[in-house]
């Protein structure tokens, strides 16, 4: 019998952020809001967090979203082995008068998902950032995933794929290229962060099948894309 977890995740620098969580933005044992991650600098935003969290939960692209206003936020249910891992993803802002926001998503989450653009050096810089604050003050163990998001405009590339990867290997994080626009490499990527989630154990959790979960402390405005 199958049973199911919440998985918090925050997906940002998501640009960002994830806060995958990104969102969404992570979400902690239980989960993931940003993808993922949100901005010390302008070059955090844009960078396609709310992409990857439409792409994975509604399999749809926009090419004139909007800028994501405060976080929102989306669920999406997934297998993984004899378990259901339901993701509950925070997607933050990657702008940087958002900011201050984002430690109210990534504090409950078991994941983040921090992308970058390949396309812009400064956004990969800036994802360094995010690792450094979701180390100094985010969840211990928390998942971290790196998302190079972008990847069909690879002809124009600024970060080679060696400098994400040794990157990645150095901070113990998931690392993966992605396409929202095409659809490359989004379920992987979250289907990555429910490896790296440590089995159910049944002593801690009861018999119920539910796990209780960390939650966000607090959330602002919401948006569906
Ligand atoms: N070519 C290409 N464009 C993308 C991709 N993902 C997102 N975009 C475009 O990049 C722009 C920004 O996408 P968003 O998903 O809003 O980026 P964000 O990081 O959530 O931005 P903020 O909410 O401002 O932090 C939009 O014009 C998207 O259409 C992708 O995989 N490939």
């Amino acid at each position: 019998m199958e049973s199911q977890r919440d998985l918090y995740l925050d997906i940002g620098c998501l640009d960002d952020s994830l806060e995958i969580s990104a969102t969404s933005s992570a979400a902690i044992r239980g989960l993931v809001s940003p993808l993922l991650w949100p901005l010390f600098e302008e070059q955090d935003t844009g960078v396609g967090k709310s992409s990857i969290v439409c792409r994975f939960v509604q399999d749809h692209f926009d090419h004139n979203i909007s800028p994501t206003i405060g976080a929102s936020f989306m669920t999406k249910t997934v297998p993984c082995g004899n378990e259901l891992h339901k993701f509950l993803i925070w997607d933050t802002a990657g702008q940087e008068r958002f900011h201050s926001l984002a430690p109210m998503y990534y504090r409950g989450s078991a994941a983040a998902v921090i992308v970058y653009d390949i396309t812009k050096q400064d956004s990969f810089h800036t994802l360094k950032k995010w690792v450094k604050e979701l180390k100094e003050h985010g969840p211990e163990n928390i998942v971290m995933a790196i998302a190079g998001n972008k990847c069909d405009l690879s002809d124009i590339r600024e970060v080679p794929l060696k400098d994400a990867k040794e990157y990645a290997e150095s901070i113990g994080a998931v690392v993966v290229e992605t396409s929202a626009k095409n659809a490359i490499n989004i379920e992987e990527l979250f289907q990555g962060i429910s490896r790296q989630i440590p089995p159910l154990d049944p002593h801690e959790n009861g018999n119920s099948g539910s796990i209780k979960l960390v939650k966000p402390t607090s959330q602002a405005g919401r948006r569906c894309c």
